[in-house]
Order: structure tokens, then sequence, then C-alpha cells
């Protein structure tokens, strides 16, 4: 797996302010060619990704014995061990809308007690992830065309966001160079909002199938299309594949929220986003149903996480 690196400069939006005309056409290229951008001034501060950090660690650096408690047997199924996803990669979900109940939850069985500050914080990034993701589709739905932003703002009114605090652990000794924490996918969401520490080691692929480094870039946050606005716009919006690579001997530590459309909404792409004389690339399809061909196609295939809605909804033309 040593490819020759190369790293990819995506661009930044200012998300506290409107776009001009000129952002806007940036942030259509990049949608299309990469389905990644990055966000600043998102008003999360550097100490509240600290706390994040250092109260995740606590809880990761728990017996793995005691992490099960919350593990996929459990009631609560909150947290995810080595050797699902990767043999390197563990995480723990935190739910929204109530991301404090959620928090509080898994920490009382974790912790053996209620752990408010762990909650108090998952709450408020919960809160502003949920408005942040929000912006965020505004102004992707912008992209597909004049006022689409306020014409369709209302298929994404029910959408949820659930949150995943991950812990990458690379090999003690490392024969290989690079390993991969998460293998190749792409996410079942419409956007995601990812958060990675100065670690690095997130790639995309290009349309080319080359692996692009992102690095990590000082106060932002990047941003991927997922599956289901990909499928909704058409493919007028990329979801493009991803993964995560480890090369040095340090934990890394990331965040990844996932905003989604309801569980049994029908995703269909409006005939305005499909435009005269284009075909439907999908069949209709209910989003519950998509996720459930995902979760029966991955279960313990780390090796070759790569279904999409493609292979799930794709129409062969
Ligand atoms: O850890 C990361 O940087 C990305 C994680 C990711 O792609 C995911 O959880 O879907
Ligand atoms: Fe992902």
């Amino acid at each position: 797996m040593s490819e020759s690196q190369t790293s990819i400069e995506l661009p930044v939006f200012d998300i506290s302010q409107p776009l001009s005309p000129s952002s806007l056409s940036t942030l259509s290229l990049a949608c299309k060619e990469w389905g990644f951008f990055h966000i600043t001034n998102h008003g999360i501060s550097k100490d509240l990704y600290k706390k994040l950090h250092s109260l995740s660690n606590s809880l990761f650096d728990l017996p793995s014995e005691l992490k099960l408690k919350a593990g996929p047997s459990s009631n609560i199924k909150a947290y995810t061990p080595h050797f699902i996803a990767s043999p390197f990669f563990e995480s723990l979900r935190v739910s929204g809308p109530d991301f404090f109940a959620s928090a509080l939850c898994s920490a009382e069985v974790l912790f053996n007690q209620p752990n408010s500050e762990f909650s108090e914080i998952l709450k408020e990034y919960g809160y502003k992830m949920t408005n942040l993701s929000r912006k965020i589709v505004e102004i992707v739905l912008m992209c597909l065309g004049d006022g689409f932003d306020k014409k369709y703002e209302s298929e994404f009114r029910n959408c949820h966001g659930y949150l995943r605090i991950i812990n990458y652990s690379p090999p003690v000794s490392q024969a290989e160079k690079e390993v991969e924490g998460l293998g190749m996918h792409t996410d079942m969401s419409c956007v995601t909002i990812v958060y990675q520490d100065e670690v690095g080691g997130l790639q995309v692929r290009s349309k080319e199938g080359k692996w692009m480094d992102i690095n990590p870039c000082q106060a932002t946050l990047v941003v991927n299309i997922g599956d289901l606005l990909q499928a909704w716009s058409n493919v007028k919006l990329r979801s493009s594949e991803h993964r995560v690579i480890l090369r040095r001997s340090v934990n890394r530590f990331s965040l990844a929220f996932f905003w989604c459309f309801e569980d049994d909404k029908l995703i269909f792409a409006p005939d305005a986003v499909v435009g005269e004389g284009n075909l439907r690339v999908y069949k209709p399809f209910v989003c519950v149903d998509y996720l459930k061909f995902r979760e029966n196609s991955e279960k313990g295939k780390f090796e070759k996480v790569g279904f999409t809605v493609k292979d799930f909804a794709g129409t062969g033309g």
C-alpha cells in the first residue's frame, strides 16, 4: 500500500457569511468533482475540541470488557469495538436529537456513574453540528439551481444527526509503512462533518482512482456529501469514496457527524433537480432499506467496505 502521496487542497468556505457568486461556483465544482470541502468560522472553539478529546480518551482507555458493556451485544449498542470496521478502529456513537441523554446513558454504562461534563459537552457539540448541517444543506442546495435552497428546504426538514467519536490505534510495531484505519467507503448520510486532529490520514479517491490526502487544516472542518444526497440530487452532488490511513505510531482522534434523512423518507430526485432531458440514475428507494442493505453487506467485511447506493438502487444507466 505504498503509493506516492498526493494531497488535495480543498476550497475553504466561511460558513458564517453569505456565499458570494464566485464562492458559489467554486462550491458547486467541489461538490461535483470531489464531494468534499472545508468550512471555517464554524463556531466551535479549540478548547471544546481539547475537552472532547481528553474526555474521549478517558473513555477509550477503559478496559475492553468494560467498553463492551455498551458494545454490539448490549442494549445500547453505542460502542463499536476493534475488528468491526478495522482492527485499528473503535468508536462511540452519540445519537440526536437528545445528545445529552444519549451521552449520559453511555457514560453511565461505561463509567458506572453519570458523567455530566461529558454529556454537557456532547449536547453543545451536537447542537452546533445540527445547526451547521442545516446551513451546509442550504448552501449545497444553492449549487443545484437558483432558489433551490428555499424550494427544497422542506424535504430536509426532518433530517436528524448522530455523532461518531473515533479512536484509531495503529499497530505498535508497524511492519508496513501504512495501514488502513478505516477502509474505502461512502457515507450513508446527506452530509457528514468531520473533525480530524493534527495526525491526518483522511484520504479521498479521485475519479481516476487515485488516493489523495486531505491534510488537517487549522480551524476548519471537513464536509463531505453522502449517498443520500448523491441519490436525491441525481448525482449532481458526489458522494466520493474515502478512507483513513495510519502512517505513524500515534493514536488518531476524529469526530464524524452524520446528517441524514428520516428512515421512512422516499428518496426520489425531483424533476427540476434531474433537469429536462436527463434520466434518473437511481430507482426511488426508502432510506431505511438502503441502510439495511449496507448493514447486511458490510458485517465483518472490514477488508472491503465498498458497497454504495449504486449497487442498491442503480438503474444501470
Ligand atoms: O476518521 C475520519 O477522519 C473519517 C471517518 C469517516 O469517514 C466515517 O466515520 O465515515
Ligand atoms: Fe466516512
